[in-house]
């Protein structure tokens, strides 16, 4: 069986001509496919024929939501089954400007981050472009709203899993689908820097953002493993050749550990490797992972941080609100619990 999610409209219509239907159909599957339907039997202008015959052939069933955790300010945390029964997360957020998904691009990863609770199981397998598509699709039919903004910032490293990630992105943005503005949506890295050149010349109008979270080599490799093959200077070096190729702003994204990244001397180092960049930085306490001993840092100092930066070296800084703090809405959490769950239960 096929997940026709995962096909383009230009691929369902190779597969429709050659069981000799016409081509507007593959239109019309494409359609209801983002309109999120869950059954063929709901794609109502089609013929019997052809909804029996796409039994056949294709799934449509590729992320269902199978747990939900709705915090106080209506953010809503979901566990979603794959059909091989893997389970991975999403968040739903909702702004003042519209709504906004945080999906997950693997399940599990592999990139070991200290203070990440994605990666506790490591990483299991790569998710299709279907799959991040469908996680989207079962949000809007759960919540009854249309997602404006997309963030890839739930768990897995997106460029470990470059190919079906753009392919995401193109899906997504495409008319007829979900018809997302590129600018709306965020993938956020580690910092694998070959892939942010290859991403840069894909030329799609995406926010690139960078989990940096140290300004020091020796100390971010200690968090980040991924920092010994890739150092700083690199990674920022690539993300200046991501500015200059799309003009578009790169975020930095600093989560804030009491005690080991959040010192005035931090602040200095990360304030003068970026100062003069069209760059953003995004301050987020950590969110406490019950495995990893890390605590956030008092509001005191992130402000502080903060001021250092804007003040003294003219880096525009914003401090993340903190959404779904009671539902445990650090990514990999919820997908944690049920494994645990469910491990206990066998
Ligand atoms: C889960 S990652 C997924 C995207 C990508 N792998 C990355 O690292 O940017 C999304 C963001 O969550 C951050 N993050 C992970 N664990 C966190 C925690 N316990 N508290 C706050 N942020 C966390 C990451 O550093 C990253 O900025
Ligand atoms: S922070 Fe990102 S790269 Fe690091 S382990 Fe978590 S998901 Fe993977």
């Amino acid at each position: 069986m096929i997940d026709i999610r995962n096909l383009t409209q230009e691929k369902i219509a190779e597969q429709l001509m050659a069981i000799g239907e016409k081509k507007f159909r593959a239109k019309q599957v494409f359609e209801w496919i983002n309109k999120g339907v869950q059954s063929f039997d709901a794609m109502k202008n089609l013929p019997k024929t052809l909804m029996d015959q796409l039994k056949e052939q294709y799934y449509l069933d590729n992320a269902s939501i199978v747990e939900q955790l709705e915090s106080e300010d209506g953010t809503i945390k979901s566990l979603h089954k794959l059909v091989d029964n893997n389970v991975i997360e999403s968040v739903f957020m909702t702004y003042k400007h519209g709504y906004s998904a945080c999906i997950s691009t693997q399940v599990g990863c592999r990139m070991n981050c200290a203070f990440c609770a994605s990666t506790l199981n490591g990483m299991i397998r790569n998710l299709t472009a279907g799959e991040m598509l469908g996680q989207l699709y079962e949000i809007q039919n759960m919540t009854g709203k249309r997602i404006d903004h997309v963030v890839l910032m739930g768990s897995g490293e997106p460029l470990d899993n470059y190919e079906e990630v753009v392919r995401f992105l193109k899906m997504s943005c495409s008319e007829g689908g979900l018809n997302l503005s590129g600018r709306n949506i965020t993938l956020s890295t580690c910092g694998i820097v070959p892939q942010i050149y290859k991403l840069a010349d894909e030329k799609l109008q995406i926010t690139l953002a960078i989990s940096l979270h140290n300004p020091f080599d020796d100390e971010r490799t200690q968090i980040m493993p991924i920092n010994k093959k890739y150092g700083i200077d690199e990674l920022v070096a690539a993300v200046d050749y991501y500015i200059q190729s799309t003009n578009r702003r790169v975020t930095f994204e600093y989560a804030l550990i009491e005690g080991e990244n959040d010192s005035d001397r931090h602040a200095e180092a990360l304030g003068s490797k970026l100062k003069g960049k069209l760059v953003h930085v995004n301050l987020i306490p950590i969110n406490a992972v019950e495995e990893k001993k890390m605590r956030p840092s008092q509001n005191s100092r992130i402000n502080r941080f903060k001021t250092i930066l804007m003040d003294k070296y003219n880096v525009n800084t914003t401090i993340r609100r903190e959404l779904g703090s009671d539902i445990n809405a650090a990514c990999g959490q919820l997908r944690n619990q049920h494994i645990e769950i469910n491990t206990i239960q066998e």
